[in-house]
């Protein structure tokens, strides 16, 4: 099989390059605004952002736990200009540097402390989220294949709150609807129910959807068990992790209507084991998901559908690669074991499983279709 390049920060005006000497700059800004810290912190974070833009891969210089497993992942990068390794690796590794320099797992009053819990707050208590929150109310009014695809396309679209994202020059805001898949056809992989195992993103806003979603699966019996995997740390500003589900699912029990019922229902399904919850460190690792240790596989294995959601997630699932976009999605995903379905916004260069016309329709509109968060797809394959 022809591997495409991966796909790169190196190239000045590229994707990846703008999201180190655009997006960072201004996200370490908002961080600093948001947290207190001493010099000694300000000074680490802009040393980071001089590492990561001029530098070389320097080794982590903590004790974290998780300090030899990322040795061995960052072996064969250390001491390389940083513009010549993988988008993937270099913003994964820029993350989990991020939090040694915020203290994250240095003894201390700042340990365990996720730097980003101010961004993921202020989205969960704004008014786009309530108002989205607030629309649930009319899900009742709809039929059964109508509320099926009203939570699909919730689940999609919530991915577009991605507040790494926000702070890029491509963000457009607006939404163009599906340019590959449908909810019917997302709906199709499930048959008996079974566990089915959803590969969270972000907090806040697309967690809550993510939660409806579970709901759903769960209400309808397309679920016996579902298992919701989030990340084990901070990571990409938004990225879910156990305290945020416990956030999400709080704000959503305490609302009124049917956000509130359906937050109710999560909770009680959590409590009767229906629900579990899964942190594993593979995801937060500067890997593609056809490298996942064997533990995470066999997981994934004894499932009877998984669901990726996010554009990290589909980077890691199909390969961060600058594969022909017409590339099938099912060829793309060959390495995973058993039925998968991918709810991605556009937010990145890397695309697969695209129609040949949509394609060359994008192509010939003056939009960076790739990167601006106005597209989005469902994609699956058995
Ligand atoms: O995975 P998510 O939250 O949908 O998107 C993550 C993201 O904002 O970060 C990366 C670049 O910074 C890209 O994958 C994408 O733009």
């Amino acid at each position: 099989m022809v591997v495409a390049p991966w796909i790169g920060i190196g190239e000045p005006g590229s994707f990846g390059w703008r999201v180190f000497h655009e997006r960072h700059p201004v996200m370490i800004e908002r961080l600093c605004s948001a947290h207190p810290f001493g010099p000694d912190v300000r000074d680490g974070l802009s040393a980071l952002l001089r590492e990561s833009t001029e530098g070389d891969v320097a080794p982590l210089d903590d004790d974290a736990p998780d300090h030899q497993v990322w040795a061995e992942w960052a072996a064969d990068q250390l001491g390389r200009p940083w513009a010549e390794t993988s988008f993937l690796f270099a913003e994964s590794y820029f993350f989990r540097k991020l939090l040694a320099v915020t203290g994250f797992f240095a003894p201390g009053p700042w340990r365990g402390v996720d730097p980003f819990t101010p961004m993921k707050r202020a989205e969960l208590h704004n008014d786009a989220t309530a108002e989205t929150l607030k629309a649930l109310d009319e899900l009742p009014h709809l039929d059964g294949a109508e509320r099926d695809a009203a939570v699909v396309q919730a689940a999609v679209w919530g991915n577009q709150a991605d507040l790494a994202f926000q702070l890029s020059t491509d963000a457009g805001g607006g939404t163009s609807g599906l340019i590959s898949g449908s909810p019917e056809e997302f709906w199709s992989l499930f048959g008996e129910p079974g566990a089915v195992h959803l590969v969270a993103d972000n907090a806040a806003g697309e967690l809550a959807a993510d939660l409806v979603l579970v709901d759903r699966l769960l209400a309808t019996g397309r679920a016996g068990h579902v298992v919701l995997h989030v990340k084990p740390g901070p990571y990409y500003v938004s990225d879910a992790t156990p305290t945020d589900v416990l956030e999400v699912l709080n704000h959503l029990a305490g609302l009124p209507g049917e956000a509130g019922e359906i937050g109710a229902r999560v909770q009680n399904a959590l409590r009767a084991g229906d629900i579990s919850v899964r942190s594993h460190p593979f995801f937060c690792a500067p890997k593609e998901f056809s490298e996942m240790p064997r533990d995470l596989r066999a997981e994934f294995e004894s499932a009877a559908v998984t669901i990726f959601k996010g554009d990290l997630n589909y980077r890691r699932l199909v390969g961060d690669r600058h594969w022909p976009a017409t590339r099938p999605f099912a060829d793309a995903v060959s390495h995973f074991p058993g039925p998968v379905a991918a709810l991605r916004v556009l937010k990145s260069e890397v695309a697969v499983g695209l129609d040949v016309d949509v394609v060359s329709s994008l192509d010939a509109s003056d939009e960076p279709w790739r990167t601006t968060g106005a597209h989005a797809l469902i994609h699956t394959s058995r």
